[in-house]
C-alpha cells in the first residue's frame, strides 16, 4: 500500500488506530476452542467487528510462532482474509526481524511475497545491510525499532555515544540507506516526551505508535508531540481492545473499545486540521 493511501484511509476514517492481534489461547473466549483454527475464528470477528475504527491491524508474529505449525497457518489465513476482505487495510507483521543481507531477503520474502503483508518491524542493530534488503520492496514498508516503549529501552537506546543518544543515531543514520522513503519508525506511546526531539530529525515519517492501553501510554500526549501535517502517527493497542470481553460478545465487546479509541482520534485530527 502506499503512504498516500494509508493517509487517505485515516482522514475518511477519522482513525489512526492499529489494533494489535497478539492472540494468546488462554485468553480468548473458552468456547472458541471448539473450532478447528481458534486464532483465525477468534481474529475474523474482531476484524468484522473494528475494521471500520481503525486502519491497520498488526499481528505479532510471536503469537502464531509459539503455536508452531498450526500457528503459521493462522497468520496465513488471517492475512488472506484481510487482503481480500478488506484491502484498504494496513498491515504490520511485527517479527522485529534484521539479519546479513542474504538471510534479511529472504525474511523480506516471506514477509512482503509469500504472506503479502504492507509491512515488517525491523531491528536496527545489525545495520545498513541488515535493513536495506527490506526497503527494496517498493509500496512495502520496513518499521524500525527507533525509542521502544520497554522500560528496556534505557538500556541501550538513550544512551549516548559520541555526543549523541543511540536511538538518535538510528534515526539519522537510517535516513541515508537506499530507498529510505520506505521507512517507518517505532516509538513506545510510554516515551511520547521524545517526540518533540524525534519530529525534528524525521519530520514527515510514519511512526507506528504502540503502548497506550495495556502499558499505560497516553493517547492525547503522542497526538501533541508526534503529529505531523501527513498525521505521521499510527497508534496500535493489543490487549487493551481484543481482550475486553471472554465472552460470547467478545467481538462487540472489543469494538466498543476501539470506538472510544476512534473517537478521540477524530478529537485530535479536528484539533490538528481545524484551520
Ligand atoms: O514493535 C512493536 O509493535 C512494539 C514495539 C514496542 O516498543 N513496544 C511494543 O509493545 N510493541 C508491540 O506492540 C504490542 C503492544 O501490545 P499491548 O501492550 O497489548 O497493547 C505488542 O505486540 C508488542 O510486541
Amino acid at each position: 500500500m502506499t503512504t498516500e493511501k494509508l493517509i487517505s484511509e485515516i482522514k475518511k476514517k477519522q482513525s489512526f488506530l492499529c489494533i494489535g492481534l497478539d492472540v494468546d489461547l488462554t485468553k480468548i473466549p473458552q468456547h472458541l476452542l471448539n473450532n478447528e483454527d481458534p486464532i483465525f475464528a477468534f481474529n475474523k470477528a474482531i476484524i468484522d467487528a473494528t475494521h471500520d475504527l481503525c486502519v491497520a491491524y498488526k499481528p505479532n508474529t510471536a503469537f502464531y510462532e509459539a503455536y508452531g505449525l498450526k500457528g503459521w497457518k493462522s497468520l496465513e489465513k488471517t492475512i488472506t482474509y484481510l487482503n481480500e476482505k478488506y484491502p484498504e487495510i494496513f498491515t504490520i507483521a511485527d517479527a522485529k526481524r534484521g539479519d546479513i543481507g542474504n538471510t534479511s531477503s529472504m525474511y523480506a520474502k516471506a514477509f512482503f511475497e509469500d504472506l503479502a503483508f504492507d509491512s515488517v518491524t525491523v531491528a536496527p542493530y545489525m545495520g545498513k545491510d541488515s535493513v536495506e534488503p527490506f526497503l527494496a520492496f517498493k509500496n512495502k514498508h520496513t518499521i524500525l525499532l527507533a525509542l521502544t516503549s520497554n522500560q528496556g529501552a534505557f538500556d541501550f537506546q538513550t544512551k549516548t555515544i559520541d555526543g549523541k543518544e543511540v536511538y538518535k543515531q538510528v534515526l539519522e543514520t537510517s535516513k541515508t540507506w537506499k530507498n529510505a522513503e520506505n521507512l517507518m519508525y517505532v516509538v513506545g506511546a510510554t516515551k511520547a516526551e521524545y517526540l518533540g526531539e524525534i519530529r525534528n530529525i524525521i519530520p514527515d515519517s510514519f511512526l507506528l505508535v504502540p503502548g497506550v492501553g495495556a502499558q499505560g501510554g497516553n493517547l492525547q500526549e503522542v497526538c501533541k508531540y508526534g503529529m505531523n501535517a501527513s498525521v505521521g502517527l499510527l497508534i496500535n493497542s493489543s490487549r487493551g481492545i481484543i481482550y475486553a470481553s471472554k465472552n460470547e460478545d467478545f467481538a462487540e465487546a472489543s469494538a466498543q473499545k476501539a470506538a472510544l479509541l476512534q473517537k478521540d482520534m477524530a478529537i485530535e485530527l479536528n484539533n490538528y486540521f481545524k484551520n
